[in-house]
């Protein structure tokens, strides 16, 4: 598995002229509106708009991941999750899937979808959208597809640092929506949240956001909300067990069906920071939570951001270079029995609080073949000996199984609902 084939194209219009236009006019029913043309003979600025990710097709053809797993973190992030409503059986189900799949298809391709005269993403090429669809525990039962339920989709288990609001966590269909463009990610959420027409209701959303590409001299790993460098020991699509530990393989295994086979589930967490008593540490005391350097994400063991990490180290005043409560110790595969998964956040930033403290943290994305595997056993540890967790509140979790790509003419999820 590579990182995300990325190709450049023209911007909109020139893309697709014939899907370059009007205004969504009501989710399922939509009723056509006035098309808009514009002058496409344009040179663009820098190639954030024109860079698209491809959502189907040759680069993407059934049995390989959708498009948001490996794709490089974009700048606006949207978490829309839904139920679906009373009365909507497995065949409005599956009408539903198929105009958010032609619908994202479209958009990813930099043209707007039939029958949107809404303007919002016009001037604007795909700008490396991508929309990511999921199913959450409870979509089986109310589809009558309880057979089907992933062993892997099983509740996450309690921790002791959850504070977790119901309302925002879990639901039956989860979308994840990225797009190096505000007006392009917000044109995808409008367009597929009013697509959901009567099938669906949204249960909660929730915004995110990282750094713009271009807004540092070169590419860097991206930095959170507490300031560190956020993703340096991330699995890496050329390592050899990457494909095993965060896709399910071909034919399913023990925890996952067929259906599943070239998916991925996703750990969802809206993760609070303490960021008020956070910044009352010491620079040399938040490094130490972590075990890492802030100015550059080196490890306390010393080299440079990408010097693994050497847990056993000494400094010379025969101190323990990495804490024992360290995040980076505790989260390590090495002390997991090598549980690892792809974390894909997104910082968020929702106001302050009457207390005047900022209600920002992260929206931990953790991706993985099996939770039982990944997320689950380091969580587990994190919650009995993370120094960083004293800084820390889980709002709001979900646990979703994202299936593979949609072959040509197919609709995410075909496999599960009529497979
Ligand atoms: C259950 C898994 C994890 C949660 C929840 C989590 C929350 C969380 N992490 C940071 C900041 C950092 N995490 C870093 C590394 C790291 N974190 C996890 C897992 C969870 N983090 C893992 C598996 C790792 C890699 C450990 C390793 O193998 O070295 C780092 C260091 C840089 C990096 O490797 O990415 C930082 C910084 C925050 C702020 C946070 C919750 C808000
Ligand atoms: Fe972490």
């Amino acid at each position: 598995m590579t990182q995300d084939s990325i190709s450049r194209r023209r911007l909109l219009g020139t893309a697709g002229a014939a899907g370059a236009a009007g205004l969504i006019a009501g989710g399922a029913g939509a009723v056509a509106a006035d098309r808009v043309s514009r002058d496409t003979d344009s040179t663009a600025l820098t190639s954030i708009g024109t860079t698209s990710v491809a959502f189907a097709g040759e680069a993407r053809a059934h049995g390989t991941p959708q498009a948001g797993i490996t794709t490089a973190n974009q700048t606006h992030g949207h978490l829309i999750a839904f139920d679906l409503a009373p009365g909507t059986d497995r065949k409005a189900t599956a009408a539903l899937l198929r105009r958010w799949t032609e619908a994202a298809r479209e958009m990813s391709d930099g043209r707007a979808p039939d029958q949107d005269s809404s303007g919002i993403a016009l001037d604007a090429g795909p700008s490396s959208l991508t929309v990511t669809m999921g199913f959450g525990r409870t979509f089986f039962d109310k589809v009558g597809l309880k057979d089907k339920l992933p062993q892997a989709l099983s509740p996450l288990p309690d921790f002791s640092s959850d504070a977790l609001d119901r309302k925002r966590s879990d639901g039956d269909l989860w979308l994840q929506l990225g797009a190096d463009d505000g007006l392009v990610a917000f044109h995808a959420l409008r367009t597929l949240q009013r697509l959901a027409g009567d099938a669906a209701r949204t249960r909660w959303y929730m915004a995110g956001f990282n750094r713009t590409p271009g807004a540092t001299t070169e590419p860097r790993t991206t930095r959170n909300l507490m300031g560190q460098i956020d993703g340096t020991n991330n699995p890496k699509p050329e390592e050899e067990d990457f494909d095993t530990r965060i896709f399910v393989p071909k034919g399913g295994d023990d925890s996952s069906p067929e259906w599943m086979a070239g998916g991925s589930y996703a750990v969802v967490r809206r993760i609070r920071m303490l960021l008020d008593s956070w910044d009352n540490l010491s620079l040399a005391q938040q490094e130490r939570v972590i075990g890492r350097r802030k100015s550059d994400g080196a490890p306390l063991s010393g080299g440079t951001e990408t010097t693994p990490v050497d847990l056993n180290k000494f400094a010379a005043d025969g101190s323990i270079a990495i804490r024992g409560d360290a995040h980076v110790r505790v989260a390590a595969p090495e002390s997991n029995q090598g549980a690892a998964m792809l974390r894909r956040p997104f910082s968020y930033h929702d106001g302050f609080s009457d207390d005047g403290t900022p209600d920002a943290g992260l929206l931990f994305i953790a991706w993985q073949a099996d939770p039982m595997k990944g997320f689950v056993p380091v969580q587990r540890k994190l919650d009995r000996g993370d120094g960083l967790s004293r800084f820390l509140r889980h709002e709001a979790s979900g646990l979703f199984a994202v299936p593979a790509a949609a072959g040509d003419g197919e609709y995410v999820g075909q496999r599960l609902l009529e497979g």
